[in-house]
């Protein structure tokens, strides 16, 4: 047990799916997992282990923003021994190509700033996604059939947006969607020599403002969980 996370040792996979709610996290585990056991539930942050095709796979919530995702990241590598980690999140597009729905592979995550920027000082370390993970999860999307794109995205720190100007020169630079956690969870694993990638799926569009209903967020996402599941044992 860790300060955050119930689960005793053992009860924690080695390959471990994160998404920010922990209703998507019960649902994905009982529709994608066998035998799917409850191993987490401090602070209603909900975790399951159970096999995906004879492996062992936790899926397990985050929690809302960097610091959230940083705490259980921290503890799932530190005190459970993760070794692949994987964000299935929602994120919003911000580029007219990338539709509502879409699967976005962050390939990098720029942010203002995650938790992990108070160690680095005046440097600005660029978070990257494991290119293994990320090939593979490239190749699963493709053979899924869902539309997939790969690029840098952006993780910011607030949902309630006031930084219009900043949006625009993220556009300009090509960044495909916006989400909140990515770039720590990259910070992470390049920390503790771990893998990591984050499969998004867009939830709303930022140029359109088209967006997904809370039921929809929670449970229309497989193909994101499909591609996390093969990129991490193909
Ligand atoms: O759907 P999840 O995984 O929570 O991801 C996105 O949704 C939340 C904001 O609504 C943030 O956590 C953001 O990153
Ligand atoms: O952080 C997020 C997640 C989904 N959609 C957004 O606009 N932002």
């Amino acid at each position: 047990m860790t300060f955050h996370i119930g689960a005793k040792p053992g009860e924690i996979a080695e390959t471990v799916l994160l998404p920010g709610d922990p209703y998507r996290a019960r649902w994905a585990a009982q529709k994608y997992l066998e035998n799917p056991v409850l191993v987490n539930e401090v602070r209603g942050m909900l975790g399951y282990t159970g096999t995906w095709r004879g492996h062992r796979v936790t899926i397990h919530g985050s929690g809302m923003g960097m610091p959230s995702l940083s705490i259980y990241a921290n503890e799932l590598i530190r005190d459970y021994g993760a070794q692949t980690l994987i964000r299935i999140g929602s994120a919003g597009a911000m580029q007219p190509h990338v539709k509502v729905r879409d699967v976005v592979l962050a390939q990098a995550a720029s942010t203002l700033g995650s938790p992990s920027q108070a160690m680095f000082r005046e440097l600005h370390f660029a978070p990257v996604a494991d290119f293994g993970l990320l090939t593979a999860a490239h190749k699963a999307a493709q053979s899924i059939g869902v539309p997939v794109h790969v690029g840098g995205i952006y993780s910011s720190d607030t949902f309630y947006d006031e930084r219009p100007d900043l949006n625009e020169q993220l556009q300009r630079h090509g960044c495909l969607c916006v989400e909140m956690e990515a770039a720590e969870l990259y910070h992470l694993a390049a920390r503790h020599g771990r893998r990591a990638l984050a499969v998004l799926t867009i939830s709303d569009h930022l140029l359109t403002q088209e967006a997904l209903p809370a039921d929809q967020r929670e449970t229309s996402f497989g193909a994101m969980v499909e591609v996390a599941l093969e990129a991490a044992f193909s």
